[in-house]
């Protein structure tokens, strides 16, 4: 597998996983966003960032990014079962805290040792990898207007000066 392949595989399990946290709050009546948590993912992610030399800032925009993504993809799963909010079987639902969060958070740490690999082999992605991209991003929930303004985030990271 490229290593394109490979880290749109991670982005595309990340956008699965957040179904699993839209399901949690349907059930639990909470908001989609959770500004507090997006902090704690930022300062985490550019931790792990500064650790392996890849500039942190840039990993943060990206980052910010999968977030938006992750948003959009939730909102609309959250709006196709509006109808049938009522009748999300408690069964189905995944501990948010417990299990979906350390998942989420296993899939970033993968994501930046990803492109800290690519990056150091290859240097920063390109426009010539846009059309790989959009090919593997499979998410049918989000216009490729938006896999754009991702890509343009991930075209965008460096390593640490
Ligand atoms: O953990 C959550 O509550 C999520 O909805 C996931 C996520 C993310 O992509 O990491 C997305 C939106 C929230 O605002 C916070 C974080």
């Amino acid at each position: 597998m490229s290593e394109m392949e490979e880290i749109c595989n991670v982005i595309n399990q990340r956008l699965l996983l957040v179904l699993d946290v839209a399901l949690y709050k349907i059930h639990n009546n909470q908001p989609i966003e959770d500004i507090q948590q997006e902090k704690r993912i930022l300062v985490h992610s550019k931790y792990v960032a500064y650790k392996r030399g890849v500039n942190e800032e840039t990993l943060a925009n990206f980052f910010n990014m999968l977030m938006v993504a992750a948003k959009l993809v939730q909102y609309r799963y959250f709006a196709q079962n509006l109808i049938h909010q009522h009748m999300v079987d408690s069964q189905q639902v995944k501990d948010l805290n417990g299990n979906v969060r350390p998942e989420l958070n296993k899939l970033g740490q993968k994501l930046i040792c990803l492109i800290q690999q690519k990056l150091e082999k290859s240097g920063p992605f390109t426009e010539t990898e846009w059309n790989q991209f959009i090919q593997m991003i499979s998410n049918d929930c989000l216009f490729d207007s938006e896999k754009r303004y991702l890509f343009e985030s991930l075209k965008q990271i460096r390593l640490s000066e």
